[in-house]
């Protein structure tokens, strides 16, 4: 195996010139943890409490650039002193590119925009919804602004959004082969699983039982 190889395995994705990892592969982390395995364990436990704390306790929603870049802090802020930064180096996962750097303030910011033109999803159906999350997570997962924590990040944006347009958004329901397949989809333009997976797993809160 390679040191390139080694890399990929213990972050789940290829770069070259990483700023973000050791020497030897691992991310760079507030805790100087040298091994994949052991930050793995302690980022989990941080971020699902931290997500915990946020969901009870939500941010005010102001949908924009600046707070999702929060979001990303707020979760990972024990972790990784690089939380809540834009990454400043290219990435890949498997056959996937995500954008360039250079292009992701600017994305972002369009990204956001759009959304906000339409009230941030109040006032529509279910399906309409569906149709334009589907769209908007995959553009967002496409941008992957950060170095690490885009999924975690992206859910929590997305419940909330669904929240403030008075949907329910259940991540549980969704497995990670099917958030996967309609994110790859989503990578060439295709957007259709993505949407039927915010369809599939959203209701309206005017649906859920009091
Ligand atoms: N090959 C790929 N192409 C496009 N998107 C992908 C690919 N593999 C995974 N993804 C998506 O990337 C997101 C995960 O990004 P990242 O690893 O930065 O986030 P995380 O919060 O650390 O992980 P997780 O989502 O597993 O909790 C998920 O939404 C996942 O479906």
């Amino acid at each position: 195996m390679s040191v390139l190889d080694d890399h990929y395995y213990a972050t789940g994705y290829s770069t070259d010139n990483d700023p973000y990892v050791y020497e030897n592969g691992v991310l760079i982390n507030l805790y100087g943890i040298q091994d994949t395995a052991s930050l793995n364990e302690i980022e989990s436990t941080y971020s699902a409490l931290n997500l915990r704390e946020l969901s009870l306790n939500p941010p005010e929603p102001r949908f924009t650039q600046q707070y999702h870049i929060a979001l990303h802090h707020l979760i990972f802020k024990e972790v990784y002193p690089w939380a809540g930064e834009l990454r400043v180096v290219d990435i890949c996962k498997a056959s996937t590119t995500f954008m360039e750097n250079e292009k992701i303030a600017d994305s972002l910011e369009q990204l956001f925009l759009r959304l906000n033109a339409v009230n941030d999803c109040k006032g529509m159906s279910h399906a309409e919804f569906s149709d334009f999350i589907g769209i908007f997570l995959s553009q967002l997962n496409f941008i992957h602004p950060f170095r690490e924590g885009n999924g975690r990040t992206q859910r929590f944006l997305i419940s909330e959004i669904a929240r403030n347009a008075d949907f329910y958004m259940d991540w549980n329901t969704v497995s990670p082969e099917t958030m996967n397949n309609a994110c790859i989809d989503g990578i060439a333009g295709q957007y259709r699983k993505a949407q039927r997976l915010i369809l599939l797993n959203s209701r309206p809160e005017s649906l859920l039982g009091n």
